[in-house]
């Protein structure tokens, strides 16, 4: 669905952002591009519908080569709807209504299908009712639901979203997370750029890491977060729960990494057998319990026993 080809790009005052990229994403995959500050993800999302043209290279969605011709612009903007890191970006429009009718009015469609799209977009992003709210006083979280709806309301078959969960509490997060995977259901290819981790993991079947310009790996979130070298390269951190298992791992106990905490408490059980909090007492012997409260320090210590013996 979108293919980079040797995708490389300097702003006009010399800065390079991105070189030599190659990348595909396949229809209705969920990707995540990570990476530190200044690595090049948003610099390559603006490469995907046409606002950035690559230096040398080639973009290709659905097939076609972007070959930057007005004509071309529209169909790809179409397509490919990107919702920008700051929803202020976005937003201009004295009503929520005004703001998501934009794009479909644009594309010169009826008022009843504009209205109707209007409608089932809000509808999707759970902001139904704030058609008359004026963007600008809404919440974070909000605007952010809203931009996300401005975009849907165009029908594309690819999202992008830079950064969507940046600034957002953790309970709103989430939400975005949900609207994003009912997305990917219903068939629409979804790519996030993120510094969340926990976030990466819950959403994303592939993962791209930049660094500098350059794509340094790719791989399942899995994949990607057992390779701590790699994680520690690309400044970021692990999910707790591979960091837990990662810290035992190290201390010399046969764990894999894992990502969700389901699997995290099935790997620590399996580990440890049934009755798991008294045999991890008598497993560990004193030794291994001062190494392991050394590495996971005492608080994640007895949150680790506390867990274990709610089992
Ligand atoms: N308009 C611009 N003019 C000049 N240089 C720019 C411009 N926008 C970005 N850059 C530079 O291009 C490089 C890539 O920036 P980009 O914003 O794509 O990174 P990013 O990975 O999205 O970072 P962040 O995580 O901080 O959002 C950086 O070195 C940045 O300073």
């Amino acid at each position: 669905m979108i293919e980079l080809r040797d995708l490389s790009y300097s702003y006009p005052d010399g800065t390079p952002a991105l070189r030599g990229i190659n990348m595909k994403v396949e229809r209705g995959e969920r990707v995540a591009v990570i990476g530190p500050n200044g690595a090049g993800k948003s610099t390559l999302f603006l490469h995907l519908n046409g606002i950035l043209k690559p230096a040398a290279g080639e973009v290709i969605i659905d097939g076609e080569r972007v070959d930057y011709s007005k004509d071309e612009l529209i169909k790809i903007r179409q397509k490919v709807g990107i919702v920008f890191q700051n929803p202020d970006d976005q937003l201009f429009s004295p009503t929520v209504r005004e703001d998501v009718a934009f794009g479909p009015m644009n594309l010169g469609l009826p008022e009843d299908e504009v209205e109707e799209r209007v409608a089932e977009s809000l509808e999707k992003v759970g902001m139904s009712g704030y058609e008359n709210r004026a963007p600008h006083h809404l919440s974070g979280g909000e605007k952010k639901r809203v931009a996300i709806a401005g975009i849907l309301a165009m029908k594309p078959e690819i999202m992008v979203l830079d950064e969507p969960t940046t600034g957002l509490d953790p309970e709103t997060a989430d939400g975005i997370i949900r609207i994003l995977l009912e997305l990917s259901r219903e068939g629409i290819t979804v790519m996030i750029s993120s510094h969340d981790v926990e976030i990466i993991s819950q959403f994303a079947e592939r993962v791209f890491v930049l660094n500098s310009g350059e794509l340094i790996a790719e791989g399942t979130p899995l994949e990607i977060f057992r390779d701590a070298e790699l994680i520690r390269r690309a400044s970021l951190r692990l999910p707790r729960t591979a960091d837990l298992l990662n810290r035992l791992r190290m201390a010399g106990f046969e764990v894999d990494v894992k990502l969700t905490v389901e699997e995290t408490y099935h790997e620590l059980l399996h580990l440890l057998g049934g009755d798991a909090y008294h045999r991890l007492l008598h497993f560990l012997g004193e030794e291994k319990q001062h190494r392991l409260i050394h590495l996971l320090g005492e608080k994640k210590y007895h949150e680790l026993l506390h867990a274990l013996k709610e089992q």
